[in-house]
């Protein structure tokens, strides 16, 4: 997403490339760049000020173990590249690149929610008044890390009790008609129940969902309150079998959240059949168009129903032309890999990949809609985060870094951009396109790339290649900037930036952070990347840092975790965490990407051959790859040394006394 201003120190949003993929805001905006460099500090200073400044520049990249490996499929500019002749299906793509979808669901998961029961024996004026509050409850129905937002569910009379019915959130008429409705309840009936009503006439208000099923999960059923500011009232887990049109019941207990425990005793009514896919490959049309609600480098992101099961999600079209003219087909194959990987890996806080497919023009990518929006978007108006709300965060994404380190994968662009909120408030990061798969035990890679405020000093100085302790780095200064609200080596200008990185002091404002935030955000940005925290045994060794002793990683992995805070989201299509600049945008009846032009020739076989890893992938091949734990070089202790001088290096805000580490 782009177009946010700078509203404090260095928490800019990234600036987007122009047309011709340079960048259209001023340098210290926070693009992602690539480059593989051999020069002095200086130098490097240098080039990469010119290279921000023309913009996201990739090159070839290559890991010290194996020179060769991963080479980028470097195509010719597009004039050699065109053939002659129009496809004359311009959605389905040439037979030599079938549309093959190879992490397809395996069926559909068809859940219907029948009622909802106040239980107990409510004689209590009191609490028969809460009861009323009880009018604005919704369910957040969580399958892995796809989600459903219901509209709020609805009084109806069961055989036994008065009737009661809410059509609408927005019905005030309605509520109100409810509400004394409920004041005359004869609360010592024992049961009431909420239903949501399968013969309303919204269309958007489903009394049922509809899940694409590729791993057999549990559904979690999560009931929030809406009058009383979202707040989580409690939770069902229900574990279908997964046989094929096999029907099930199920009336489940709700675990109700302290704040509720005393009040109500809650049990869900709902029913479940599994049915086996018939469809084996989609393409965009399968797709509907709702809203645009971000924009990358190569195309758009939006937000789309899947037609045949209604379900949400968000898709990524990637223009083939825009890929090749900037040479980065192999990222962009890579991209897809990896989120094929990291589905397979099921991490919980790595947005999922459903489906990947091609037209003779774009990349498809669909994964699951984060209803939530970009961490930046909640930092920028909270300005900083309070230290636990901090840690929540930082603690679920070191679970995704372990995630993907196990696998091989060195992440490169952790910043708030990149790291998705969903529903409930936990973190899911996205944007794979900078991350560099296959990284074995004790190789190194070289490409310059990330994101100017995240960079690791050894990925500046392009010494000796640098290895996934830069992902521990970039989360050091993710922790700082969430909890004193701007970034550590924030500087007018890139060049500053970068010296600020390599050689500047680190100062934290007196009395903010905890004594073991400071000491974690020490060890973390260490300059010498063998003593950084984490060298020692991986993300493993920073989970055990006394920051994080409060938290129960095992239940932190399972999302039993409550997130500190939730976003406002009202019903599945809603955006309205997201940047009003696209979201106000008409969307098109066609998908089409950045620099997508109908009338232009169509790439050659030659280049679309480029693209043929994005419709397949050699998991077993991969999965060996994927197996080996990068091993961690041994390191004393950290050298970390703290250097108090009080020499203010760039900022001009005072206001709080500082303190300086020099990493
Ligand atoms: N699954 C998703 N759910 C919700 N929003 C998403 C999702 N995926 C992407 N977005 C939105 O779209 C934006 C752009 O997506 P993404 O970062 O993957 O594109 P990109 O082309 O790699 O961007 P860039 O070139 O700037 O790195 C994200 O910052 C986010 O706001």
């Amino acid at each position: 997403m782009k177009g946010w201003t700078k509203s404090w120190f260095g928490l800019s949003k990234k600036s987007s490339p122009n047309q011709n993929g340079g960048l259209s805001n001023s340098e210290s905006g926070r693009s992602p760049l690539t480059v593989k460099t051999n020069h002095s500090l200086e130098e490097n200073v240098t080039a990469k000020k010119e290279i921000h400044t023309r913009g996201a520049i990739r090159d070839m990249e290559m890991t010290s173990a194996s020179p060769n490996a991963n080479e980028d499929v470097l195509m010719s500019g597009e004039s050699s590249a065109v053939q002659r002749g129009a496809s004359n299906y311009p959605h389905r793509i040439s037979s030599d690149i079938l549309p093959e979808v190879d992490h397809e669901p395996s069926g559909y998961l068809k859940l219907n929610i029948d009622s909802l029961k106040l239980e107990g024996n409510h004689t209590d004026a009191a609490m028969a008044m809460e009861c009323t509050s009880f009018k604005q409850l919704f369910l957040v129905i969580q399958f892995g890390t796809s989600e459903y937002v219901s509209p709020p569910l609805k009084w109806k009379s069961s055989t036994r009790d008065t009737a009661i019915s809410i059509p609408s959130r927005d019905s005030s008429a309605a509520a109100s008609r409810a509400s004394s409705m409920l004041s005359n309840f004869t609360y010592n009936t024992s049961t009431m129940s909420y239903c949501p009503t399968s013969s309303t006439p919204n269309p958007s208000a489903p009394s049922h969902v509809v899940f694409d099923v590729a791993n057999r999960l549990p559904v979690e059923l999560n009931i929030y309150d809406h009058s009383r500011g979202n707040c989580f009232v409690g939770q069902t887990v229900i574990h279908p079998c997964y046989n094929y049109n096999q029907y099930e019941q199920f009336n489940s207990p709700v675990e109700v959240s302290p704040a509720y425990a005393q009040l109500v005793d809650l049990r869900l009514e709902l029913s479940s059949v599994f049915q086996p896919l018939i469809k084996k490959s989609y393409a965009p049309e399968d797709f509907e168009p709702l809203k645009l609600i971000g924009k990358g480098t190569f195309g758009q992101v939006y937000l789309v129903r899947k037609k045949d099961t209604r379900r949400i999600y968000a898709m990524k079209i990637l223009s083939k032309k825009v890929i090749v003219r900037r040479k980065e087909v192999a990222h962009t194959i890579g991209e897809r890999d990896i989120l094929v990987q990291t589905a397979a890996a099921d991490s919980p806080f790595i947005v999922a990949l459903r489906f990947s497919f091609q037209t003779p023009k774009d990349l498809y990518l669909v994964t699951d809609y984060m209803a939530g929006g970009e961490l930046f978007w909640h930092l920028q108006k909270s300005i900083r985060f309070p230290e636990a709300r901090a840690k929540f965060y930082i603690a679920e994404l070191l679970l995704a870094l372990q995630a993907l380190h196990k696998r091989g994968i060195v992440y490169r662009d952790l910043k708030p951009e990149n790291i998705l909120l969903d529903v409930q408030g936990h973190i899911a990061l996205c944007d794979f396109g900078l991350s560099k798969a296959n990284l074995t035990v004790g190789s190194t890679t070289r490409t310059f790339c990330g994101t100017t405020d995240y960079l690791a000093p050894e990925v500046i100085l392009d010494e000796g290649g640098y290895d996934m302790m830069v992902d521990f780095w970039s989360l050091g200064v993710l922790l700082y900037e969430m909890t004193c609200g701007w970034s550590p080596f924030y500087a007018e200008n890139t060049q500053q930036l970068y010296k600020n990185i390599v050689f500047g002091k680190v100062r934290f404002p007196r009395g903010l952070l905890s004594a073991e935030a400071r000491d974690l955000i020490k060890l973390l940005l260490n300059r010498n990347s063998k003593n950084r925290l984490g060298a020692n045994g991986d993300a493993e060794e920073v989970k055990r840092h006394a920051f994080f002793d409060d938290i129960d990683w095992e239940k932190l992995n399972a999302k039993k975790l409550s997130p500190p805070f939730k976003p406002i989201v009202e019903g599945e299509f809603d955006v309205s965490n997201f940047d009003v600049e696209f979201t106000n945008k008409e969307v098109p009846a066609d998908f089409v990407a950045v620099g997508d032009m109908s009338t232009s020739a169509p790439l050659s076989s030659t280049v679309q051959n480029g693209f043929k890893g994005f419709t397949y992938v050699d998991s077993s091949a991969m999965d060996d790859a994927y197996n080996s734990e990068p091993e961690s070089p041994t390191s004393s202790a950290s050298s970390f040394h703290a250097d108090y001088h009080n020499q203010d290096i760039n900022r001009t805000n005072d206001d709080f006394f500082m303190e300086h580490i020099d990493p």
